[in-house]
């Protein structure tokens, strides 16, 4: 003890010069490491990659530009595998559309983590929910929520995204009758003709697509749709406001270091708590009220997969649970917005682009509603599932809107990646694995796979479902043949196997079917079906009434029954089943190179929701509607947490909006109203 005591009598505290050196010491040896050490002895330093990136980004604008084509410029120079950048081009990332090197990637998510800057960002919106968690919270999360979409699970939801999507073709209906009616979503019919309504099918699809995520995460019923200026209304409002994409220096500090806004909020931040906070809370009132029911027996344990927040109490009731592997209350309430976030918006803008595609080819638009109407109206979920070109369509929608264009891995060891297609390095020499450095990151990117003419064809960015056919129904498009360049190039097909997928599929089949080249969602189709054959008879009610307010608002039910359009082909002829085309190669994805929901442990969770909600709604609109793209109206999209459609030039005032026309379809005119060019 003396000994310590003696030590310590001679230790001093340093001088304020001393401490300067030291810092200036410090920085310089860091910098040393970040400007120098690191890149010199980086093991991606000699694979070939673009230039530039030089700035405080790197590549990655580039990378996240929609609308560039850049990047593809670069796949054709490059191949497969090659380097890009990060901030000041002294960190070297992955960027790769190998199928293998993406398959060990998405397979190995004990080794591959979202970055820590995308973790705060997702954090900032999702809170402690699945998307933030990793390793083993974010195992003990999935299995609990997974139990979500079992087959029981999903046909309750595909019956509440039935009564959503029935609700809103009533409200369209009601509005396209009623010239007087407004909506947040249609809010005036000024220069349209009678019978025409411009709807905003973006504002619309996504107060719906919230309105379900209320009943499957928390059992309550928002209707924001329908009752816009009541409590869910009000919370989808500020919801969606704050998404408008207000960031600056605070919000960019923010997500490097979160601590910095508690202390200074951006104005993102503040709309964050302001949308988020009273969402919190309701999910809080609503979990102390659940668990009261629970421990006094008034709900039924049969009932409990209904939704997510009882699901997830109950789970955590199971007797001889450690309290390590119970939900904490932050991840059961952080549940509930990461679904909202994840699973509202990423539909609701796949829907409201696939609205629009089919409005801007309205030859694919007439074979689908002739395809549709050959069923009854109330056709059960299981056998929409089942109609070949809504399918194509839907996959056809899915591979070139991916609400998520691209993700980031960061590595958290070292490893090797391995190729399925060879790459030269600078040095010469050619590798089939890449070595990847602990903190490295790899670009998962989505949409340029899904673009990319080598995997898809020539037509990889036209909008074309017939692929998934095998048929060119559409004359205005010529079939989807790849042109592959020659064996030694970096686009030969894979050579090696892909890594094993783990099987995720959990007892109640919740996850899809691997090696099926066309798996379905729920394979229990009994009856055959005929697409030429109607299965119900459609009605025709309507009904109206006044709100309380004594306002007119759009509750009609009211459900006509149109002449089947003359189909442009014979439908009899159609392929009973989807497949992927012949020349896409094997790779990752839901169905074979199909990244849009990505692959692995920490797949889409909500994807079979997803089909669920797009499949009904297109189901229900296109039978009943004509739908036309304005004029003069350009669309654009933009990405923040998953993309989202925006009109030219009202981004920074309106947020996002997707504007188009809706008229009642009627069917095809009568041969006497026909014009003749001859006549
Ligand atoms: C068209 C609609 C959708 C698309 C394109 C989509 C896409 C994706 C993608 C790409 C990921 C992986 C993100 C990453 O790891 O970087 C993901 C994860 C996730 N999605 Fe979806 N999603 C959709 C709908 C849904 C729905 C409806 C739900 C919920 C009901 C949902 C819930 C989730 C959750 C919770 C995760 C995190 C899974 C995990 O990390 O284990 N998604 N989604």
């Amino acid at each position: 003890m003396r000994a310590v005591y003696d030590a310590l009598a001679v230790v001093r505290l340093p001088t304020v010069f001393e401490t300067i050196c030291a810092l200036l010491v410090l920085s310089a040896v860091l910098l040393l490491d970040i400007f120098v050490l690191k890149p010199l002895t980086s093991p991606l330093r000699n694979l070939p990659g673009p230039s530039g990136g030089r700035g405080m980004d790197g590549h990655s604008s580039v990378i996240m530009n929609l609308h560039g084509s850049t990047v593809h410029e670069w796949i054709e120079k490059y191949g497969t595998t090659f380097m890009v950048k990060g901030p000041f081009a002294v960190h070297h990332r992955l960027f790769t559309l190998d199928p293998r090197a993406l398959s060990h990637v998405l397979n190995h998510s004990q080794i591959y983590f979202k970055s820590p800057l995308l973790r705060n960002l997702v954090r900032r919106y999702m809170k402690e929910g699945l998307i933030v968690a990793e390793g083993e919270r974010h195992k003990i999360q999935r299995k609990v929520a997974q139990r979500l979409f079992s087959r029981n699970g999903l046909r309750g939801m595909s019956e509440a995204v039935e009564e959503k999507a029935v609700q809103l073709r009533d409200i369209f209906q009601n509005l396209i009758h009623n010239p007087r009616l407004t909506t947040p979503y249609s809010p005036s019919n000024e220069t349209l003709p009678p019978g025409s309504r411009e709807i905003d099918i973006y504002a619309s699809t996504s107060r719906c697509t919230f309105d379900i995520i209320g009943q499957v995460g928390i059992d309550h019923t928002f209707d924001s749709t329908g009752d816009w200026e009541g409590e869910g209304g009000e919370l989808f409002e500020r919801y969606e406001k704050m998404q408008m994409p207000f960031y600056g220096w605070k919000f960019v500090i923010g997500l490097i270091f979160p601590w910095f806004e508690r202390i200074m909020p951006s104005d993102n931040k503040m709309l964050v708590d302001r949308a988020m906070d009273p969402l919190e809370k309701l999910s809080q009132d609503i979990m102390r009220e659940r668990q009261r029911e629970i421990d006094e027996g008034k709900r039924e344990a049969a009932s409990d997969n209904r939704d997510l927040l009882t699901l997830m109490l109950r789970s955590n009731m199971t007797k001889g649970m450690t309290p390590d592997q119970k939900l904490r209350d932050d991840e059961i309430t952080g549940q509930l917005a990461t679904f909202m976030f994840a699973g509202s918006d990423t539909t609701a803008g796949t829907i409201a682009m696939g609205l629009y595609q089919l409005a801007k080819h309205p030859e694919i638009q007439d074979t689908l509603r002739a395809e549709l109407l050959a069923c009854g109206d109330n056709l059960p979920y299981d056998q929409i599932d089942e109609l070949p070109y809504l399918d194509a369509v839907v996959k056809e929608v899915l591979r070139i809107n991916p609400s998520l264009p691209g993700t980031v891995r960061q590595a958290q060891k070292d490893d090797i990646i391995p190729l399925s297609q060879p790459v030269k390095l600078t040095n010469g020499k050619i590798v089939n694995e890449i070595k990847i450095r602990k903190g490295q990151l790899i670009h998962i990117p989505i949409e340029h796979l899904h673009t990319s003419t080598h995997i898809w064809g020539e037509d990889a960015k036209v909008f074309n479902p017939s692929r998934f056919l095998g048929l060119n129904l559409e004359p205005t498009q010529t079939p989807s043949t790849a042109t592959f360049p020659s064996f030694n190039s970096p686009w030969t097909s894979p050579s090696t196997p892909l890594d094993p997928i783990p099987e995720s599929v959990n007892s109640s089949g919740a996850e899809v079917e691997k090696g099926d080249s066309n798996p379905k969602i729920v394979r229990r189709s009994s009856v055959p079906l005929s697409p030429m054959t109607p299965m119900f008879p459609a009605h025709s009610t309507m009904s109206e009434r006044k709100s309380s307010t004594g306002d007119e608002r759009p509750t009609q039910i009211y459900s006509p029954m149109p002449t089947p359009t003359t189909p442009k082909f014979d439908l009899s002829k159609m392929p009973r089943k989807t497949s992927i085309p012949t020349l896409v190669p094997p790779g990752p994805g839901v169905w074979p190179n199909f990244m849009t929901f990505i692959d692995g442990p920490r797949r889409c969770i909500g994807y079979k929701l997803a089909l669920i909600e797009i499949k009904i709604m297109f189901f229900k609109l296109i039978r009943d509607f004509e739908i036309t793209p304005k004029e003069d109206q350009k669309v654009w999209r933009w990405n923040m947490m998953s993309t989202r459609p925006y009109v030219e030039g009202t981004l920074h005032t309106k947020g996002s909006s997707l504007p188009i026309i809706f008229k009642q379809y009627k069917g095809d005119p009568e041969p006497d109203q026909t014009f003749h060019p001859s006549q």
